[in-house]
């Protein structure tokens, strides 16, 4: 696998015979892997190929995990797509685009037509004597767009930016994939440079730290370990729950803990669940985590898509209308990363058809997408998912029962059903037992309303919506 160097004239991130290849890689690969592993490394990558499939480009998102990626699932990719193509698949991995300023739109007869993003380095910055931060300048509090969703989370790590060592040590950010984290962390640092360029400070996975501990500890270098981690100003630490299982590891970060928290350092934790979920991770270190302010990040809302992608639209040079963000924010909806992956294909689509951006264009652009979702969820499927979610029989989906246990969770699926399928209100009433198209309505706008006032119901409509589309 090589690191890539994307001058081909001809990629595309348009659906093709690449496209269909690495699906058919993930999904086996998602059947291979564990869950966690599958989902951290191997789910956000973004494929491009151009069509005579010579090789697959695989976008990443940082330095770390590219590195990452070429030394723990280089070969197994390779392998698996040698395997379903029936010849080698070259395989680069490149860095995504973010931290380079916006290009404007060049049409397809200019020498850059259909470029695929350059690799990038990452902003690695030497600071403090000539020591590596390991941060992404492009991921900064100016790019990282409010919502209700990442309110809480933002002034949290705005106010340690500015006031490092003092209130919310350690920040400890939660949430799902996708979400925002990792930016909002590397933000943390950005600014602090920003405002003191002798900081030091270090962004680093879990894993990388995992990694650390054990290469000094072959190397029985730990002194040079503590002084490594033990004298920064500033430790941004993400997916705090690869520690999981890790003892030695868990001790080591439990002392650089200590270390950093005496001398007033600050620590920005981030996990895919809230300090007393982890598993396999000391009682100690867990009330350690919990011990400073814990925030969630949570899906982002539909307002907050929309104002995602006209920014990141902006940020390329293009102007997506409003009513295109509004059917894109509704159509995709799990993590800001599927929200990217969605902006880039619309954008490359309209790039090389030159055509403007619109409704039918972006219909067009992601019509993969959209297909898969509206093949997969059916009312039967969703009345079943919401059912077992909800712990009650499927025959109450259809039942005259009004107790609030059943009648809320079928006020749910019905919500669902309309937000996720085609039905009409009637057909809806009718498969829900014969009811009334005006319940179906009422129920709709009910859960909708108070999807935007009640943060709990607003995540476990999040799973559901997960879970429905696989
Ligand atoms: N509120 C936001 N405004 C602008 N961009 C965002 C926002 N939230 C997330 N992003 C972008 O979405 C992408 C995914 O975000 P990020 O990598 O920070 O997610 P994460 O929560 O750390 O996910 P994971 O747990 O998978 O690492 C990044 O490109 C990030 O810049």
């Amino acid at each position: 696998m090589t690191e890539g160097n994307l001058n081909g004239a001809t990629e595309s991130d348009l659906p093709n015979a690449g496209h269909s290849l690495w699906q058919a890689c993930v999904e086996q690969l998602a059947q291979e892997l564990p869950e966690q592993q599958f989902n951290t490394w191997i789910k956000p990558l973004v494929a491009q190929a151009p069509d005579d499939l010579s090789k697959i480009t695989l976008f990443v998102a940082n330095r770390f995990k590219l590195d990452w990626i070429r030394a723990q699932y280089a070969s197994k990719i390779s392998q698996m797509l040698e395997r379903l193509y029936g010849q080698a698949v070259p395989v680069e991995l490149a860095l995504t685009q973010r931290e380079q300023p916006a290009r404007s739109f060049t049409p397809p007869s200019a020498p850059e037509a259909g470029q695929a993003p350059e690799p990038v380095a990452a902003a690695e910055d030497a600071g403090a004597g000539g020591f590596k931060n390991r941060l992404n300048a492009g991921l900064t509090f100016d790019t990282l767009v409010e919502g209700t969703a990442n309110r809480m989370a933002r002034a949290a790590a705005m106010h340690v930016a500015g006031m490092p060592g003092h209130l919310y040590n350690p920040l400890f950010i939660y949430g799902g994939v996708g979400l925002g984290k990792t930016h909002l962390m590397h933000a943390v640092g950005n600014r602090l440079l920003a405002d003191k360029p002798d900081s030091k400070v270090l962004y680093i996975h879990a894993e990388q730290f995992v990694s650390d501990v054990v290469k000094a500890y072959q190397r029985k270098a730990f002194d040079e370990f503590k002084e490594r981690y033990h004298s920064l100003d500033l430790l941004l630490i993400d997916d705090v729950q690869f520690f999981a299982n890790k003892d030695r590891t868990q001790e080591e970060f439990f002392n650089a803990f200590e270390a950093l928290l005496a001398k007033k350092s600050h620590i920005v934790m981030t996990s895919d669940t809230y300090p007393k979920g982890l598993a396999d991770i000391h009682e100690r270190l867990v009330s350690r985590f919990d011990s400073g302010l814990t925030v969630a990040i949570e899906p982002p809302e539909l307002e907050m898509r929309v104002a995602i992608l006209i920014n990141k639209a902006r940020a390329e040079a293009t102007e997506m209308p409003e009513e295109v963000a509004f059917f894109v924010a509704k159509n995709v909806r799990s993590n800001v990363r599927e929200l990217e992956g969605a902006l880039r294909k619309i954008l490359a689509y309209s790039r090389f058809n030159q055509k403007e951006i619109s409704i039918q264009l972006a219909r067009e652009a992601l019509r993969d997408l959209l297909s898969i979702q509206n093949r997969q969820i059916s009312v039967e499927n969703i009345q079943k998912t919401v059912a077992d979610y909800y712990k009650i029989k499927v025959a109450d989906m259809y039942s005259k029962k009004r107790p609030a246990s059943i009648a809320r969770p079928r006020q749910i699926a019905m919500y669902l059903a309309k937000e996720l399928t085609q039905k009409s209100l009637p057909e809806i009433g009718e498969l829900f037992g014969g009811r009334d198209h005006t319940t179906v309505l009422h129920a709709v706008r009910k859960i909708a309303g108070e999807r935007q006032q009640l943060t709990e119901l607003n995540q476990q409509l999040h799973v559901l919506e997960q879970t429905l589309k696989g």
